[in-house]
């Protein structure tokens, strides 16, 4: 693209920021309600909410405050909301065999949200580290995080959540050749129209620590995610990883954590032009709400900023926690 800049005094750039009005008619990107992907924390029990101390505003919900939830994001106009579920720690286990019970609370939401709100876009978490006594997404064999063992188990999540009525399934688990075996099972049972949307560029983030607690992994964990969660000092690995997602059969892809990250949300969408996302996780919801509530920030005003700054580095759209609230805003 050719800049035709004069010099000063013919051009003054500030010109076109003189009124809302002209601000309003350069504007080159603007968030909307659908860009916004809304995780929400699920919990056994009736009509029963918990509130997650670590990430405040933010609640884990029973199945049926789940669906009014639904409901209400439907409501704002939030075109998806995207499950995860707390597993208390006594019914965790090794062969984690809950992460692929048809009836596992995950799926009974998926269902009960599907049957009330069929509009809403149900996406749902691939990975075994609720369900799991070490916390991790992938089986523990002798301290090592196994891969293959462990993507024949994502397989069959998969295929219990397709069948729940989930419209996209999200592997957050960091193996390699999920989503080449999930794509091939989803073909071969009759779940061809169901989307994957692969966490292909999920970096060890010390930002996670607060949605640990939410699905009450962080008491599990043993060691760290480090051998299969990417290094945060690297880029050019995390466009070979989205390549060979695409390559595997994902029909969006995305990145994780967010505002640490945009380099590579950039980079994504420049090299590949595919559906693009970014994960506001945890860690970044929470800093800037306890800074909002400490009236060091203006809560507000910086999860708008914070928001537009990943349609700015070209993202398709963004999970954050801040959707409902976000929305109401954008909603007017
Ligand atoms: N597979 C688990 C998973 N799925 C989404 C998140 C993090 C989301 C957040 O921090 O908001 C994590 C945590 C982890 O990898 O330990």
């Amino acid at each position: 693209m050719a800049r035709t800049t004069a010099p000063f005094p013919t051009t003054r750039l500030r010109r076109n920021r003189r009124s809302p009005a002209l601000r309003a008619l350069v504007r080159e990107t603007v968030l909307t309600v659908d860009d916004l992907i809304w995780p929400v924390f699920l919990m056994e029990g009736d009509n029963d909410a918990y509130d997650v101390p670590s990430m405040p505003g933010v609640q884990r919900l029973t199945v049926d405050r789940v669906v009014t939830a639904a409901k209400e994001a439907e409501s704002l106009g939030i075109p998806a909301i995207c499950l995860f579920p707390f597993i208390e720690q006594d019914v965790k286990t090794e062969d984690c065999a809950g992460a692929w019970d048809p009836d596992n609370l995950s799926n009974r939401a998926t269902k009960a949200i599907k049957d009330a709100v069929p509009d809403i876009a149900v996406m749902t978490d691939i990975a075994l580290d609720p369900y799991n006594i070490n916390g991790h997404d992938g089986f523990v064999v002798d301290g090592e995080i196994v891969n293959d063992r462990t993507v024949d188990a994502l397989v069959k999540m998969a295929l219990a959540q397709a069948e729940a009525g989930a419209d996209i399934l999200g592997p957050s688990d960091m193996m390699d050749g999920r989503i080449g075996a999930m794509r091939a099972a989803l073909e071969a049972e009759g779940h061809s129209h169901v989307s994957i949307m692969s966490y292909s560029a999920k970096y060890a983030s010390a930002f996670y620590g607060p949605f640990r607690d939410a699905v009450g992994a962080s008491g599990a964990l043993k060691g760290d995610k480090k051998t299969y969660q990417m290094d945060p000092g690297n880029a050019e690995e995390a466009l070979r990883l989205v390549e060979r997602d695409l390559m595997e059969g994902a029909d969006m892809v995305m990145v994780k954590p967010g505002m640490p990250y945009l380099d590579i949300c950039r980079a994504v969408k420049d090299r590949f032009g595919v559906p693009t996302y970014a994960y506001q996780v945890s860690g970044e919801y929470a800093m800037l709400q306890a800074a909002a509530q400490n009236g060091w920030l203006d809560g507000e005003k910086v999860m708008m900023e914070s928001l537009a700054g990943f349609k700015r580095a070209g993202l398709d759209g963004i999970l954050t926690y801040f959707a409902p609230e976000a929305a109401k805003i954008l909603n007017g």
